[in-house]
């Protein structure tokens, strides 16, 4: 158990916990870690950060210590493409392996938050995870834990993994690189009365995610020869097709109509997202097609930036993802 000493007889004694100095704009750090030997010399600099008084440590049995309790929690809801660190401060980050989309189940984190003592903090699910990004944080309040309250945790994820085909409630899915034709519709860029913005706005969000366009190819304001691009782009076996323009209500914009009549089955026309609201979701089997509206071209994030990495990550973008963007998705007009 947690035994409270006089800093001047602490000595010999083992520290409970990592103890935290912070000299403001000069240093926030571990002074000493938790296990340290307390040694004369330590007490000067022990008063410095205003203790007179520390915990020692002589655990009960079934009790756990909170870096051990937040590595046991961290190693329970950790999947594949995940990387643990070293429990630091009474904390334990997940942080990503690699470049991927972060798959967190909501309902799996809030259970665990359920449970007193524990916290499993984590980003929302389909965020883009940079490598060596932290994703997620696990810790318990008190400084000593029930092993019976980690245990609980761990039957959680343990269940969820058997309901699961065994995958982890916490996991990042790599990108993968794919091969993306791009169509850009509209007869004032076809004709050359404006310079096309679309190309180039589209390459930076696919690259940016670790895929290439490999070819991008023009269109006027015509379903067939709309049909006939998109057709041509599935028949060289591109990994994506993206439709730029005319994707509202203008007797010109074709997009839709052409991507329906290419034969495609059409997950979702609209989504609930502003900007971004004139999105097309659609598949050619398991090729996906995706209409772009005017503003994934100026906006930074729209729809497409929402969904494109799902679609990188090889997840098929389903009804319930498009209808999850509402919530939260007012971003611009
Ligand atoms: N009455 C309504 N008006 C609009 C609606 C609506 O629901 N009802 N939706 C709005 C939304 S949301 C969007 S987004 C825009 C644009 O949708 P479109 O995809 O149809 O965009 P276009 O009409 O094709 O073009 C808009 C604008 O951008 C220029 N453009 C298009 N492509 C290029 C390109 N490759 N390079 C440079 N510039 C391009 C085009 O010339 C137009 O000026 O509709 C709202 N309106
Ligand atoms: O499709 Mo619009 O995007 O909401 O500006």
């Amino acid at each position: 158990m947690l035994r409270e000493v006089a800093v001047e007889d602490a000595v010999g004694l083992v520290l409970a916990h990592d103890l935290t100095q912070i000299l403001p704009g000069e240093f926030k750090g571990r002074l000493f870690k938790k296990g340290h030997v307390v040694q004369a010399e330590d007490i000067p600099a022990l008063l410095s950060i205003g203790k007179e008084h520390i915990y020692t440590l002589e655990l009960a049995e079934g009790y756990l210590h909170e870096d051990e309790a937040a590595a046991r929690m961290a190693a329970a809801v950790a999947g594949t493409g995940v990387t643990l660190t070293e429990a630091h401060e009474g904390k334990v980050s997940l942080k990503a392996a690699a470049h991927g989309l972060a798959l967190v189940d909501r309902n799996f984190v809030d259970a665990v938050n359920s449970l007193e003592q524990v916290v499993l903090s984590t980003v929302r699910t389909n965020t883009v995870a940079e490598p060596g990004r932290s994703l997620a944080g696990t810790r318990v309040i008190p400084l000593v834990v029930a092993e019976e309250r980690i245990a609980e945790v761990e039957r959680l994820a343990a269940e969820y993994r058997a309901a699961h085909g065994g995958e982890a409630p916490f996991r990042v899915k790599p990108f993968r690189k794919l091969q993306v034709g791009v169509v850009t519709t509209g007869g004032e860029v076809y004709k050359g009365r404006i310079a096309d913005k679309f190309g180039p706005a589209v390459r930076a969000k696919v690259e940016a995610l670790g895929s290439v366009v490999v070819e991008q190819r023009f269109a006027p304001d015509e379903s067939e020869f709309i049909v006939g691009e998109i057709r041509r782009f599935l028949e060289a076996g591109v990994d994506l097709v993206l439709v730029t323009g005319g994707m509202s209500v203008d007797p010109d914009d074709r997009t839709p109509g052409a991507i329906r009549l290419s034969g495609a089955e059409v997950v979702s026309y609209g989504t609930p997202m502003l900007p971004g609201s004139m999105l097309m979701m659609a598949y050619h089997g398991d090729t996906p097609i995706m209409g772009l509206p005017g503003c994934v071209m100026h906006d930074p994030y729209t729809s497409f930036d929402a969904l494109l990495p799902l679609v990188c990550a090889g997840e098929r973008v389903t009804r319930r993802d498009i209808v999850e963007l509402g919530y939260g998705g007012l971003l611009g007009k």
